[in-house]
């Protein structure tokens, strides 16, 4: 999980269909390195899903063109659960419900799938240690037992990819609009959570269309994508000046 350096370079992706289809990403360059946290901002439907989709290796989108390199190596090829293995994690936007699976055995699943043969977790050291991060997140202790997101709240689902990122410890989590619906509380909490990791071993992707996440999670650098393509990056002060302009005064094209 020692992974240094995530480098798209002129990333090109379309969705995957029978007739060929439109580039929804259309040159998107971006290199995050160990330790940093970078935040996307960008218009609704401009691409920023479709990206952490690819990274995470999702079949339904096709790169029509670019790169994506972990140190230095194209994992274009790899499949969802190789990309997993070497440490990138996706918090989804719309987390999928699964019934027949409670939410502690996906999440042992999860961390054990990323672990050696020889060094997997037993279930009563899993369960002390969900047991803490249950508690962290302030989410009632029998949300481990029941089925996978099955009738979560929209904010209960959000704290649960959480709960997945703090077990699974990432190198790189891709975090796909954590905050949206979340109340004023349980974004502290998450924020917290997510604060938790940071470190020179943790990096991070964060997608959000509000600056206030921002004022918790404080990134590196600040991107803003528009039409497929990142046209502007700044500091956390990039996000304020949206705040007060909008997206309509950064020109891409
Ligand atoms: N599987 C798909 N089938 C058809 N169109 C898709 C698919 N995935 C993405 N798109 C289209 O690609 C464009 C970009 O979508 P994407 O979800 O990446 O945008 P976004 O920037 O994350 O938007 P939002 O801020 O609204 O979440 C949209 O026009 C969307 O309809």
């Amino acid at each position: 999980m020692n992974m240094e350096t995530i480098e798209i370079k002129d990333l090109h992706v379309a969705v995957r269909a029978e007739e060929p289809q439109p580039d929804i990403l259309r040159g998107v360059n971006l290199t995050i390195r160990r330790g940093e946290i970078h935040a996307i901002m960008g218009p609704n439907g401009t691409g920023k899903s479709t990206l952490s989709e690819t990274i995470m290796g999702n079949p339904n989108y096709v790169v029509t063109g670019g790169d994506i390199l972990l140190d230095g190596t194209s994992i274009l090829d790899a499949t969802v659960d190789e990309r997993a293995r070497a440490g990138l994690f996706l918090a989804m936007q719309y987390p999928p419900a699964i019934t027949g699976i409670t939410n502690a055995e996906f999440i042992r699943a999860a961390v054990n799938s990323r672990r050696a043969d020889d060094d997997q977790i037993g279930v009563m050291d899993f369960m002390d240690e969900l047991d803490e991060r249950l508690d962290q997140l302030k989410m009632p202790g029998d949300m481990a037992d029941r089925y996978l997101n099955a009738g979560f709240s929209g904010g209960e689902k959000k704290k649960n990819e959480i709960l997945q990122l703090l077990m699974i410890k990432p190198g790189l989590a891709i975090l796909d609009e954590i905050d949206s619906g979340l109340d004023i509380d349980a974004l502290r909490i998450v924020a917290a959570g997510v604060n938790s990791m940071r470190g020179p071993e943790f990096s991070s992707l964060i997608i959000t269309h509000y600056q206030r996440l921002l004022d918790y999670i404080v990134p590196d650098v600040v991107h803003v994508m528009k039409n497929g393509r990142i046209i502007e990056t700044g500091g956390p002060e990039l996000a304020k000046q949206l705040e007060q302009t909008g997206y309509e005064q950064i020109q891409g094209d």
